[in-house]
């Protein structure tokens, strides 16, 4: 399979770069949900055997097309998703996920829940109030407040209100920010996020996992998804994982994602933004991208008959014939 291929590929120049301590850690990480219908129950593969890891100080981007599993892997990863259909292991410095794990971590959902009419420094009193330990006093508390819009670079809006459809308020990336405070206010050893620069132009969201840099460099785990960075983006992620349809495409380091898919044959066939000639192979849309040979020629093979008006096959056959190509082809070329 395609991503046994990857991970045997890496194994061998990755395993001295996960040893280090607090070490988030996700092997052979599988989901599957029942579908109930009238008459009958049908099981799905949501995620199938992500392995992975993340160490303090970096930000791990989990990227992948529409639907492919990025918020369900958040989702787990950050122990939202407790259920029975899931196996695999998730450990944090070795440990399983603990009522103790869940007070160090922050959780940055996509749908914000902000009150409209608070401004942005009431906003985050309020979470200092609420969720810093009793043990503070509330001055100590007001002070972290104070600190966290420092740090987020939202003192110029920090009397602003929240706003919402009915009332202005701070902008997108501001509103993001105020979010992220709303989490790191607690001091969390690690954070997720789903999709912190949806929305946002590319700037703004350049800001954003900058701040995120900023927090994974005083020694925090960083996890976040994200839908389709600019260039520029994609370069400050310390670590990617690419999924396509809830199966892992790459693991790794970001900076080597375009090199590693070389050496197996695949590259774009114009200038590229990287994350997009990643999310064009992990939705299996050739148009402009070259694969090997001997995987256009099996899924020609295979499928001449439902071929495309550009020559090309369609990205649904590209994709089922890429997860389900014969292993020598892998494990040829993983020897490279
Ligand atoms: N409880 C569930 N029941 C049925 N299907 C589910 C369930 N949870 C997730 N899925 C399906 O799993 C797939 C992955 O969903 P997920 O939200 O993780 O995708 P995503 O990559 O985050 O997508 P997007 O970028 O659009 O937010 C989708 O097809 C979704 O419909």
């Amino acid at each position: 399979m395609f991503i046994y291929y990857v991970f045997s590929s890496f194994g061998q120049m990755r395993t001295c770069k996960v040893t280090s301590t607090k070490e988030r850690r996700f092997t052979d990480v599988t989901y599957k949900v029942i579908i109930k219908g009238m008459t009958s129950c049908e099981e799905r593969d949501i995620l199938n055997g992500i392995t992975g890891a993340v160490n303090p100080g970096e930000v791990l981007a989990l990227m992948g097309p529409s639907g492919s599993g990025k918020t369900t892997l958040l989702n787990l990863l950050g122990g939202r998703l407790i259920q029975s259909t899931v196996s695999g292991s998730i450990t944090y410095n070795d440990q399983p996920y603990s009522k103790f794990l869940k007070s160090r971590i922050g959780f940055v959902t996509q749908d914000d829940v902000l009150f409209p009419h608070l401004t942005v420094k009431e906003t985050l009193t309020y979470a200092a109030r609420l969720r810093l330990p009793k043990v503070l006093t509330r001055q100590q508390k007001e002070k972290r407040a104070v600190d966290v819009i420092y740090e987020l670079g939202l003192e110029r809006c920090q009397d602003t209100m929240i706003g919402g459809s009915f009332v202005r308020g701070v902008s997108g990336g501001e509103r993001k920010r105020v979010c992220i405070g709303n989490e790191i206010i607690i001091n969390p050893s690690l954070l997720f996020l789903d999709e912190p620069t949806s929305g946002l132009d590319s700037t703004t969201a350049l800001r954003t996992i900058q701040t995120l840099q900023d927090i994974a460099g005083v020694g925090k785990t960083v996890i976040t998804t994200i839908h389709q960075p600019s260039s520029r983006l994609f370069h400050k992620f310390d670590k990617l994982i690419l999924l396509g349809k809830g199966s892992l495409l790459y693991f790794g380091k970001a900076s080597e994602a375009i090199v590693y898919f070389s050496s197996i044959g695949c590259s774009p066939l114009i200038a590229m933004n990287p994350a997009e000639f990643l999310l064009d192979l992990a939705n299996g849309n050739l148009t402009d991208i070259s694969v090997p040979s001997e995987l256009e020629d099996k899924v020609q093979m295979e499928n001449s008959e439902i071929e495309t008006g550009n020559g090309k096959p369609p990205p649904a056959v590209v994709h089922e014939v890429m997860f389900n190509f014969d292993s020598s082809f892998y494990s040829t070329r993983g020897a490279l």
